[in-house]
């Protein structure tokens, strides 16, 4: 069984079943789409690794789902089916980043082993990017901690201070204050950092999966437990545990964190044994952890089992003069990955960083200048390069009722949008979802150039 997933865009009915028969007996799970929007709906939705795509398609052309599937940092591989003879096609195919092309009918016997070479390098390029991921977090370090307000220096001297201890941490914080990133350097900094640091989201699965994501499961626990399953406790034995979002666990799975806190020992899903753990628990949350107790709905007992050490890591908008140093810290660390030239802010943007409400935080802040780096074409970026709703925020005409027209917000959409793909009007319809004659009479309607 080969592991993989294909999505096959084909018009031709017959040809569409047949490449689906031969590439489904190779053992890949195969999707099909019959047109680019049935494709690009399964590409938001599944997780495909390779694209096998005609280039006539009923509306539109093959290529230009090449140009979509890179607009996001991807690993998927597009091999295009073009006509006989259509070399312009096929160089147009490759120019715009397809893995390669096959010609339809003639190359049948190149389909499979094409498909097994791309599907090679997406597995190959996957793997590169876990274990970069790996060792950036290794790395991530408290000298990797930037940010030189007295909040942020405070977080790091206590955290600092616990790392060596195996006391837990509970980090609080909004979304994107850091906080994973404070109980990665906590675990890199402690005797523990040579064994694993896993992660756990509390928040993003349901109750039963939560529960055996964390504990394990002994087989035949429940339908579909066929082995044994070691849950995230027992696979950072020795390491340590991130537990994300913990004030959304659920009661009696706290109650079960508190026992692992308290005696080191827990009981799998469907054991009747107990088992021993040597783990470090860091846990994180954005919740008011005192009301939640209030409201019921979290454990006292954990909660002073888990505070030991207490890092509060505030908003970014109420540590302003930091703000200034991550965005020089991202400036540089995304011009280097993207190979631009941008050197500096002006003045102007970075007062409107600094006066920004970052609702996300150092997330979003990083993200606002990734995309700026990235639509920029000079050297220094200016506010023309953040998002429309800093434009909105700042600017005077916000106190105006006009700025509350539809019109208003579609032409700085419009405007914005242009200026991200660099006056390429097809890929901006693409963007916005509209057809190129209505994106050319909207820019007339509203004298955009
Ligand atoms: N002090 C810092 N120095 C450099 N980068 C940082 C710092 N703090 C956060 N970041 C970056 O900001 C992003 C968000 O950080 P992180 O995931 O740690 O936040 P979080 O509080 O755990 O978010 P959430 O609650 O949503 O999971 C990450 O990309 C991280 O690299």
């Amino acid at each position: 069984m080969n592991s993989g997933t294909i999505l096959l865009v084909e018009d031709e009915e017959k040809l569409r079943q047949l490449l689906y028969r031969i590439i489904s007996l190779e053992g890949f799970r195969v999707l099909a789409a019959e047109n680019l929007k049935a494709a690009r709906k399964q590409l938001q939705t599944e997780q495909i690794d390779v694209v096998l795509c005609d280039v006539m398609l009923p509306d539109g052309n093959g290529i230009s789902l090449v140009e979509y599937i890179h607009e996001a940092p991807t690993s998927t591989a597009i091999i295009m089916l073009t006509a006989y003879g259509n070399i312009p096609d096929s160089v147009k195919a490759i120019k715009a980043g397809a893995f390669d092309y096959i010609t339809k009918g003639n190359d049948n016997a190149r389909i499979i082993p094409l498909i097994h070479r791309a599907m090679e390098r997406v597995h190959l390029q996957n793997r590169v990017e876990h274990l970069q991921e790996k060792i950036a977090n290794k790395y991530a370090t408290f000298h990797g901690l930037i940010g030189h307000s007295p909040a942020m220096t405070a977080a790091r001297e206590l955290a600092a201070k616990a790392a060596p201890s195996d006391a837990p941490v509970l980090l609080l914080g909004e979304t994107g204050t850091g906080k994973e990133m404070f109980a990665q350097a906590i675990h890199q900094a402690s005797k523990r950092a040579d064994k694993d640091f896993l992660a756990i989201n509390c928040s993003a699965i349901g109750k039963d999966i939560l529960e055996s994501e964390i504990f394990g499961y002994k087989a035949g626990a429940f339908t579909g437990a066929a082995k044994n399953k070691k849950g995230l406790i027992e696979e950072a034995n020795h390491g340590t545990l991130f537990l994300d979002e913990i004030g959304e666990m659920p009661l009696d799975l706290q109650a079960k964190l508190l026992r692992v806190l308290e005696t080191k020992e827990f009981i799998k899903v469907g054991d009747t044994k107990v088992t021993r753990v040597d783990i470090r628990i860091i846990a994180a949350t954005n919740r008011n952890l005192q009301e939640e107790i209030e409201q019921g709905r979290f454990r006292e007992d954990l909660y002073y089992r888990l505070n030991v050490f207490t890092i509060s890591l505030p908003p970014l908008r109420e540590r302003a003069e930091d703000i200034p140093t991550f965005a020089a810290h991202f400036l540089r660390y995304f011009a280097g990955k993207t190979n631009k030239q941008v050197l500096d802010m002006s003045p102007e943007f970075l007062q409107q960083l600094k006066t920004h409400q970052w609702r996300g935080n150092i997330r979003e802040l990083k993200n606002t200048m990734e995309r700026a780096v990235i639509i920029t074409n000079h050297t220094t970026l200016t506010t023309d390069d953040l998002p429309m709703e800093f434009k909105l925020d700042k600017s005077p005409a916000r106190q105006k009722q006009s700025n509350f027209d539809l019109a208003v917000m579609e032409k700085m959409h419009i405007k914005w949008v242009m200026e991200y793909v660099k006056g390429n009007k097809s890929r901006a319809a693409r963007l916005m979802n509209i057809g190129l004659s209505t994106l050319y009479r909207k820019m007339e309607e509203y004298g955009i150039g």
